[in-house]
């Protein structure tokens, strides 16, 4: 599902119709990068719990990492103007945002310096042990989101959008919806977790506010 572009990405295209019958095998012997369809993506999903017995756990780290080492390709900390980079993690309230702090975890570990904005917390114990590991790792958790653009493009170099995956449905609610609305105006680039959470035009978003990622 991670694919790197530098150029203005125009979001996640269904590219296949009968794609919901498509193993996960079939898509990880493609050798050329694949978007999925939210059908498509909840359909692995479903494979990988269900047949291949993984936990959710696994399959977080392994996507927080991915998206971690994606990023770390795409913008390494060499190239960037500070040193260490300062990174804006935004997590949102579903598994999305579990990957979010997985990958600032392993940003810090590759060299960044991340900050966490989360500022809807299920209260289950995967999500409180995930924020927990963050803290021990002295990576800062936001009290508020910056409310201006410029604001964070002066305060951070990248930011990482781990707002929402598949699951998103609907008209975007507060406070995601001013959240977005601020990250549409970044010059800063966006690398989103999965999906750009402000670009969901297939299926419902915000259309006049709408962040498209340089990363998905
Ligand atoms: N496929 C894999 O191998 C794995 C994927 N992972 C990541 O998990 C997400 C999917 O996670 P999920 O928890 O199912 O959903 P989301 O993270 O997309 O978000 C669900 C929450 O978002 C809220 N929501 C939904 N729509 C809206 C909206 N319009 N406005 C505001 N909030 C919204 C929803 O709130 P409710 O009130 O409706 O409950 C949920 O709280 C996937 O994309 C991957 O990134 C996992 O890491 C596991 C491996």
């Amino acid at each position: 599902q991670a694919g790197v572009c530098r150029q203005r990405l125009t979001w996640w295209r269904p590219q296949r119709q009968d794609s919901g019958s498509r193993r996960y095998s079939e898509v990880m012997a493609s050798t050329s990068v694949k978007y999925l369809s939210q059908e498509e993506a909840q359909a692995v999903d479903q494979e990988l719990f269900n047949e291949y017995q993984f936990s959710v756990d696994q399959l977080m780290e392994l996507a927080g990492l991915s998206c971690a080492t994606a990023i770390a390709k795409a913008y390494p900390p060499t190239s960037m103007s500070r040193s260490p980079p300062a990174v804006l993690v935004i997590c949102g309230p579903g598994n999305n945002g579990g990957d979010g702090l997985v990958c600032a975890r392993h940003l810090k570990l590759f060299g960044y310096q991340p900050a966490i904005y989360y500022p809807k917390r299920p209260n289950k114990p995967l999500f409180t042990a995930l924020v927990t590991q963050c803290q021990k790792m002295d990576i800062p958790f936001l009290g508020e989101m910056p409310s201006e653009p410029m604001m964070i493009d002066e305060l951070y170099e990248l930011v990482v959008d781990a707002i929402f995956g598949f699951s998103f449905k609907g008209e975007v609610r507060e406070p995601f919806r001013s959240i977005l609305s601020v990250l549409s105006g970044l010059t800063v680039p966006i690398a989103s977790i999965d999906i750009p959470s402000g670009g969901h035009r297939g299926i419902g978003g915000i259309p006049d506010s709408d962040p498209s990622s340089d990363q998905v």
